[in-house]
């Protein structure tokens, strides 16, 4: 069941200049950086209960968001959904038509399991589904 809306997260080019722009211009308190191997992401938090703002930066200059940045330019580039059971979800959004990205769900930041639907077959909005590390 969904449960809570995790994150926004924002695609950035310059990691160190969004980060200061949220904590100095917004004052909004940054949690740190964490590299999501898996992801080819580097992220960077900021709580804002009862959600967060995640920055998410291309590590090594590879992965999804340096191909969104080439295209499209830093943004609003997905939304994520706390779930409590991430694989029953996964089934009864299946069923309803929505297409996954990659079989199974994968590591994601703060040791959660995501899987994203694919904003074709989601009104082109990327969703991520994010089971917490403590919810397993
Ligand atoms: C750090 C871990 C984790 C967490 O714990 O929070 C994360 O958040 S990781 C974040 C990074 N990971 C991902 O984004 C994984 C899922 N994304 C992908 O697999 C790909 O980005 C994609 C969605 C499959 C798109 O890749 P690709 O098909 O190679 O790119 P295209 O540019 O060809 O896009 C196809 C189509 O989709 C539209 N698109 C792409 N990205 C988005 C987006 N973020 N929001 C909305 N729409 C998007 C794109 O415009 C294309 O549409 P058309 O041009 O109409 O064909
Ligand atoms: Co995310």
């Amino acid at each position: 069941m969904i449960t809570a809306l995790d994150h926004i997260a924002i695609a950035v080019p310059d990691l160190d200049a969004a980060i200061k722009r949220f904590m100095e211009d917004f004052g909004l308190t940054y949690e740190g950086t964490e590299i999501v191997e898996a992801a080819k992401t580097t992220t960077a938090f900021f709580p804002l209960p009862p959600t967060s703002i995640e920055l998410v930066h291309p590590l090594n200059g590879e992965g999804p968001i340096a191909g969104y940045l080439e295209k499209r330019g830093g943004g609003i580039h997905h939304l994520c959904f706390r779930t409590d059971n991430i694989e029953e979800d996964v089934e009864r959004l299946r069923a309803k038509g929505y297409q996954f990205i990659g079989d199974k769900p994968t590591p994601g930041a703060h040791g959660s399991t995501v899987i994203f639907i694919h904003p074709k077959s989601c009104g082109g909005v990327l969703i991520e589904l994010s089971q917490p590390a403590d919810a397993h």
